[in-house]
């Protein structure tokens, strides 16, 4: 019952998805609900008058003589005959309305749930149990079009019942109070029920992620190569299967649990009902019921055996998946923590000193180990500054501080002599463009893939074809069939995919899309060859010119472009200065260099 608090939140949400809809809806089921009672009493209305008719022993051979006996019986037909063709044109209207309504809050759902995972720290979506969480509330946006025709539905057999409830109130009180009690215990089982499936799917959270998992590593695009070669189907199917197994096993002993009670409890009232109904027959028998009287009667309460039924299925039914409601709702309620303060500025324009780091630590979430501590440096307006470092080192870290996508724990980031938390996020985020190491591969067209990099300029092609050109992508794009239209990637039929570096080319046609005052490259060239990679390197300065830039990179080539270099070991600085001054003064910068330089020897 308590998840039944669930509901008005649902049908606020479902009433601003569209007003007119919702209002229809429960206008015609109003009417609906009330075609069964009127029916049925209807039919008694029928068997009074043909038990009368047949009773008077009128001569109905005259055609006079028969019309007139038998005009009341065909104004009853026509009405009878009236309503059902009512019920069948309400039941479609009412059907169209719900499946409108569903449709549209999808929909409107799945937008809100997009929006409101993006507005969250990325924090959030490393965490395994906020993406069970995200899991959970995901599958509530497309399986909810049920539930919703279900309440409604409810809301109409309940009408209903309370019609057939007056009637057979007038009649014989005490039945109905016998029908109630014998289908009570049937409703608590189903409810007990209804609460041990929901925590069996919810204990269940993390291993049906894994199940999704292993079948999406078993059969896709991305991973067939690697699979084949590796020989992992057996593997990743027996792996499937095992889990699988185990939850069909657990799933399996409710089931059977649930429909032995079920029966039993069922049963419980079917033997309500025949009580019930004995009474009326005897009733009948010994004259203090009419013919129409016992029609009437045993339709009402054969009508309100089978809806009380239905709704106590579907009520359990209404009640276990608004449990799962509580999902979507408190997944609603989850605030990002990285965020604007109400007195937040802009981002000033151009930044005139730089950043300042002050003995930053942050660790990551449920995470012991400081990924960066005691860090403090200076990054000045205008300079490329190349970070260095050994795999671990920290260097990804302090991008995603200073882009903040997260908050340090300890110490602070200043930007021109503020902390970047005093300003506004979206003016920062919108100063900053990173092109991540591991970028992302949009399955979009090759003009959209650029275009991400300031998506509002979605439309200025020459600006796309800019980018593209001092990116080197130009080329690659051009070679393509349909040009900055062709769309990329597998998945989609139509999709032509590229190789590694093609698409580093792509990804860093993102930079000069987006010409932010602050440019941040992990790992720009990586996937390049070597021609193209020195051709990028040519047009670096004018990529940074006028800008503040941090470069990382593993290639000392990539590394010498920069105007200074730090060198970062466990978190922390372990040396700065131009490429000369390191090499020089001998420390690690000078001994991973060596290293490197031996290679090519
Ligand atoms: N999302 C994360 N959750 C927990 N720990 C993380 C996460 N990302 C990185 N770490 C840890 O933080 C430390 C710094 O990682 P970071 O990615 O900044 O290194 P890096 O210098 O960029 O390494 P690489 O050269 O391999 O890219 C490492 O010890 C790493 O294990």
């Amino acid at each position: 019952m308590g998840a039944l608090r669930h509901l008005p939140p649902l049908f606020r949400l479902v009433w601003s998805t569209s007003p007119a809809l919702f209002a229809a809806n429960l206008a015609l089921r109003l009417v609906r609900a009330l075609v069964p009672v009127t029916m049925l009493w209807v039919g008694k209305l029928v068997v009074d008058e043909v038990v009368r008719v047949a009773g008077t022993g009128a001569d109905l051979g005259g055609l006079g003589a028969w019309a007139d006996a038998l005009q009341p019986l065909a104004w009853l037909l026509a009405a009878e005959l009236g309503l059902a063709v009512l019920s069948d044109v309400l039941g479609r209207a009412t059907a169209l309305c719900d499946s409108l309504l569903g449709d549209l809050f999808t929909n409107e759902t799945s937008v809100r749930l997009m929006r409101h995972a993006a507005a969250l720290d990325l924090a959030h979506f490393e965490d395994a149990d906020f993406y069970d969480h995200l899991e959970r509330a995901r599958r509530q946006t497309t399986g909810r079009l049920v539930l919703l025709s279900q309440v409604f539905g409810q809301m109409q057999d309940s009408i209903t019942v309370i019609s057939l409830g007056i009637g057979l109130a007038a009649y014989a009180p005490g039945l109905l109070a016998l029908l109630a009690l014998a289908l009570l215990p049937a409703f608590l089982g189903e409810a007990h029920f209804n609460a041990q499936s929901y925590s069996l799917a919810y204990s269940w959270t993390p291993e049906r992620r894994e199940l999704d998992y292993l079948r999406y590593i078993g059969a896709s695009d991305e991973t067939a190569k690697e699979v084949k070669v590796f020989g992992l189907n057996d593997y990743l199917a027996t792996r499937y299967q095992t889990l699988a197994d185990s939850y069909y096993r657990a799933n399996r002993t409710l089931a059977i649990r649930r429909a032995s009670w079920g029966g039993l409890l069922s049963a419980v009232g079917s033997l309500g009902y025949y009580a019930a109904y004995a009474v009326i027959i005897y009733r009948t028998a010994s004259g203090a019921f009419t013919i129409g009287d016992l029609t009437f009667l045993a339709g009402s309460f054969g009508r309100m055996r089978a809806l009380l039924e239905g709704m106590l299925a579907s009520f359990s039914t209404v009640s276990g998946q608004a449990l799962y409601l509580e999902d979507l709702f408190s997944f609603f309620e989850i605030e990002p923590q990285v965020a604007s303060s109400p007195e937040a500025v802009p981002v000033p324009e151009p930044i005139a000193r730089g950043f300042v780091f002050e003995n930053v630590g942050f660790r990551y979430p449920g995470s012991e180990h400081w990924a960066v501590r005691g860090l403090s440096f200076t990054l000045h307006a205008g300079e490329a500054l190349a970070l260095v470092g050994e795999n671990g080192a920290g260097k990804t870290t302090l991008v995603k501080l200073l882009a903040r996508l997260y908050d340090p724990e300890e110490g602070r980031i200043l930007l021109d002599g503020r902390d970047l938390r005093e300003y506004d996020l979206d003016s920062l985020r919108s100063a900053v463009g990173v092109i991540f190491q591991d970028f992302v591969r949009y399955h979009l067209t090759a003009s959209e893939n650029i275009a991400v990099g300031r998506i509002a300029e979605r439309e200025d092609r020459p600006r796309i074809e800019t980018s593209a050109q001092r990116s080197l992508a130009d080329s690659v794009i051009e070679s393509l069939p349909e040009g900055y239209e062709q769309t990329l990637g597998k998945r989609f039929k139509t999709g032509v995919d590229l190789s590694g570096g093609q698409w580093q080319k792509v990804a860093l046609g993102r930079a000069y899309m987006r010409d932010a005052q602050l440019l941040i490259l992990d790992e720009p060239t990586a996937a390049l060859d070597a021609r193209a990679e020195y051709e990028v390197f040519e047009r670096f300065k004018d990529l940074t010119e006028g800008k503040t830039a941090v470069l990382i990179s593993h290639r000392f080539s990539t590394v010498r472009m920069a105007d200074r270099i730090l060198v970062l070991d466990q978190g922390r600085v372990e040396q700065v200065g131009t490429h000369e001054e390191l090499l020089a003064s001998g420390g690690r910068y000078a001994e991973l260099f060596e290293l490197q330089a031996q290679g090519y020897r």
